[in-house]
């Protein structure tokens, strides 16, 4: 389970540059669940992943995860525990290293947290395997670069990173927005999968009404630095693309020029 209690972030606080980026964010996530968070720019989507990921950490507030309170805690106690995939698809792995190389980082982020056991001395033949399920033909390229592969390529990898890191929470910042239409349907498909598969803890920031209504079991809102829409169950079935885009509309006080970009 994940809480953020009452949490506020203020960014260059005593400058004239400083900025309120999240206002009393109350949320729980039941241990399993799969929740999307849409909201305009500069809504507070990133900072509040950057919050639970530890390189943000809180101005006031207290943040959870599972019985672990690691409000003070940077990015480095949570790794593994945490696992996030960015919009950039080299920001999640390392680009000069090979796509083996980035995948004994992340296993040994899970040995770390005991989970040597279930590797054990077969590990390469299981990253061969993990990749290969991916059907992307990437078990062939083992050695290869991470910054050779394209960035659907490079999404897929960074998945199964989670899934050797052992993550029980899995944190994902529009990381389909630089794919093309097909690609970006595969990475979705792979991350429901591997989400129902490990009942990962997951939140997903997306620009796409669609993928947010789509995806996962519960809508989150974010408008300057609050939470203004939390939908689950029947309520969220019965919500459109255009009553999300209708919201966007009444929030931001103006028209939006191109609805098409919201519907994604
Ligand atoms: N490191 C920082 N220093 C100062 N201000 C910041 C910093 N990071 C974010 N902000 C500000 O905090 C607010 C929230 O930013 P955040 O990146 O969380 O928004 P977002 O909802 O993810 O937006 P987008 O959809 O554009 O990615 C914005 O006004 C942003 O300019």
């Amino acid at each position: 389970m994940i809480s953020l209690r009452d949490i506020k972030v203020v960014f260059g606080r005593g400058t004239p540059l400083q900025k309120q980026a999240l206002n009393g964010v109350n949320l729980t996530i039941e241990e399993g669940s799969f929740v999307t968070v849409i909201g305009s720019n500069g809504a507070g989507k990133s900072t509040m992943l950057g919050v639970l990921a530890g390189d943000v950490i809180a101005t006031e507030g207290q943040v959870m995860i599972g019985s672990s309170d690691v409000t003070r805690k940077g990015t480095a106690a949570r790794a593994g525990l945490v696992a996030r995939v960015f919009q950039d698809p080299l920001a999640g792995s390392c680009g000069s290293l090979s796509i083996e190389e980035n995948l004994a980082l992340a296993a040994r982020r899970g040995e770390r947290r005991g989970l040597a056991a279930a590797l054990g001395p077969r590990r390469r033949e299981l990253f061969r395997e993990r990749v290969a399920d991916l059907g992307l033909g990437l078990e062939n390229r083992m050695s290869d670069r991470m910054d050779l592969l394209s960035g659907g390529q490079r999404q897929a990898v960074s998945l199964v990173m989670a899934t050797l890191a052992g993550s029980e929470v899995l944190l994902l910042d529009e990381h389909t927005a630089a794919l093309d239409p097909g690609m970006a349907e595969f990475i979705m498909n792979l991350t429901q999968k591997i989400v129902s598969e490990r009942r990962l803890t997951t939140l997903m920031v997306t620009h796409s009404m669609r993928q947010a209504l789509d995806f996962g079991h519960r809508t989150v809102m974010l408008h300057g630095g609050e939470i203004v829409l939390d939908v689950a169950g029947d309520s969220r079935k019965n919500l459109q693309v255009e009553d999300l885009i209708a919201m966007f509309r009444k929030m931001r006080g103006q028209t939006l020029d191109d609805d098409a970009l919201l519907i994604g």
